[in-house]
């Protein structure tokens, strides 16, 4: 079991409230590791640490700055496996998808390390002949990094890599669902010896710690990913402050299956997207929407994929999908499978709890498929975030985006056609920010921007150039001799 302080300017230190809270594994209810219950007071403290820290912080060159960043990857490279292991006790993700999450963070701490190296600004003609004019970045200060418990590893890495490189400093707050994970991934940034006060961690509940952050006068910028409910009120408060902020929320992603499709591979997808991490993806495919030429076919295949998925420990070689990461995600999952059920969907597959040999403690629900899904219903409205499919039939290509586009959501959507035209009618008319040709819905690139559309984003993109976006403000610099 791991135990896990506070890390604030450059030291692990217990809260001031000497209480821990236990992270539990969802496989079989063991506890994984304790983190700190943390106080507005350690808040403080670590906002404290890291405005100190921001004033050298900012004034290293990028490529130095980068130098720490390649050095952390190393490190986290000799401990990929011990990270992924964590992660898979600590959120149920299978093992195989813990170590692909864990290598991405190594990437992305690659990639934004280069970013050190890359222009920050454009020389533009000015009016006057004899001046020189130019654009340049500067950080936006101290940023308040908030992440959720899906992808423990890469978020708060995809949002602390660039923060750093551009000169900011940090205060994080994981989700305490996976904060043991979160801790293990900043042992590697303390290992790497990054100045004391350039990253915090403070771990604790989101109405404390993370509402301590955003409230905070003396924290400049705020990178929230959650879900809605939590991200729009931390928008108002930063907004209310004038602090600048980034929100990236949830997501009720179609995929369109058009009858000139190549089935197996919509199949493949479509469970790929819909069911990997238990449907625990922001991006995961929540709506499959199929004309009727190829409905019954479609169907057909899918069920007997389903039916081959092996639900399990995911630390145990060939179980292909793990627990829901807690007890209330797991509860709300069963919750939306029975207001399916009330509200007149077909169910074709699972339906509830798993609880065969060894799963019997554990958060695991079958691998669930609904049909006669209509718009109105709540699975065809609401984010679940579970491994429940909603298929809807449709009988045209014009009917199937307006069916897809008929959500509050935007983040991602994908369809399957071997027809080039209807392939650039969805990429036009999809209101989505990530839209995918034959190609599951789920599948972000570290170097491509990445955010939603409509209720899914504050209208901002995270990762590759979109990154310096937020965690820069530009200064358009007048020279003249
Ligand atoms: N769009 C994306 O890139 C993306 C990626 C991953 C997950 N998500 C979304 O995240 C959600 C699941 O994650 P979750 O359950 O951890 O979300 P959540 O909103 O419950 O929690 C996210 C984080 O916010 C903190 N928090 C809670 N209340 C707070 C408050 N009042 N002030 C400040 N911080 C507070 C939590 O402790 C946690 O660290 C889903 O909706 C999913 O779609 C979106
Ligand atoms: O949960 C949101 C991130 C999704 C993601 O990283 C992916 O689809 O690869």
């Amino acid at each position: 079991m791991d135990s896990f302080k506070n890390f604030i300017d450059g030291n692990w230190i217990a809260s001031s409230s000497r209480e821990t809270v236990s992270s539990i594994n969802p496989a079989n209810q063991a506890v994984v590791g304790t983190v700190q219950h943390s106080t507005q007071a350690d808040v403080e403290q670590a906002v404290r640490a890291a405005k100190k820290a921001q004033v050298n912080w900012r004034s290293l060159s990028g490529p130095a700055r980068g130098q720490f960043l390649y050095q952390v990857a190393t490190i986290m490279e000799s401990h990929l496996a011990e990270i992924a292991e964590t992660m898979t006790q600590e959120m149920g993700k299978t093992l195989p998808e813990a170590k692909g999450e864990t290598a991405r963070g190594i990437a992305l701490l690659r990639y934004y390390a280069t970013e050190g190296m890359h222009k920050v600004g454009d020389v533009i003609p000015s009016t006057d002949s004899e001046a020189l004019m130019f654009t340049t970045r500067v950080p936006l200060g101290v940023v308040g990094v908030i992440t959720p418990w899906n992808f423990p590893v890469a978020i708060p890495i995809w949002k602390m890599a660039p923060a750093l490189i551009y000169g900011n400093t940090v205060v994080i707050k994981p989700a305490s669902e996976a904060a043991v994970t979160c801790a293990k991934v900043m042992e590697c940034f303390a290992e790497a010896h990054l100045p004391a006060g350039v990253f915090n961690m403070v771990t604790g509940s989101g109405s404390v710690v993370g509402q301590g952050i955003v409230e905070h006068p003396d924290v400049n910028g705020i990178t929230f990913t959650g879900s809605n409910e939590v991200g729009k009120r931390i928008g108002q408060t930063a907004l209310a402050r004038g602090a600048k902020y980034q929100l990236e929320m949830g997501g009720k992603n179609p995929v369109i299956v058009l009858d000139d499709a190549d089935l197996d591979l919509a199949v493949r997808e479509t469970i790929s997207g819909g069911l990997r991490s238990t449907g625990q993806k922001c991006t995961a495919t929540s709506r499959v929407i199929i004309q009727s030429g190829v409905y019954d076919a479609f169907k057909e295949k899918l069920l007997e994929k389903i039916n081959e998925i092996t639900v399990g420990n995911g630390l145990h070689e060939n179980v292909w999908m793990g627990p829901c990461a807690s007890e209330s995600q797991f509860k709300t999952v069963l919750r939306y499978i029975e207001l399916g059920k009330e509200e007149g969907a077909t169910l074709l597959a699972g339906g509830g709890r798993y609880t065969e040999e060894g799963c019997e403690k554990g958060y695991f629900v079958k691998p669930t498929v609904f049909e006669y899904v209509t718009q109105e219903m709540t699975i065809a409205r609401e984010e679940i975030f579970g491994p429940v499919l909603a298929l809807m039939k449709v009988n045209s290509l014009k009917e199937a985006l307006e069916v897809a586009n008929d959500a509050e959501f935007g983040l991602s959507a994908s369809i399957f056609t071997t027809n080039i035209g209807y392939m650039l009618s969805f990429i036009e008319q999809m209101d989505a920010g990530l839209v995918r040709v034959n190609a599951e819905t789920a599948g972000v690139e570290l170097q491509a921007p990445f955010g939603g559309m409509k209720q899914s984003s504050s209208h901002s993109r995270e990762q590759g150039k979109a990154a310096i976006e937020f965690f820069t403000a530009t200064k358009t610099v007048f020279v003249k001799g």
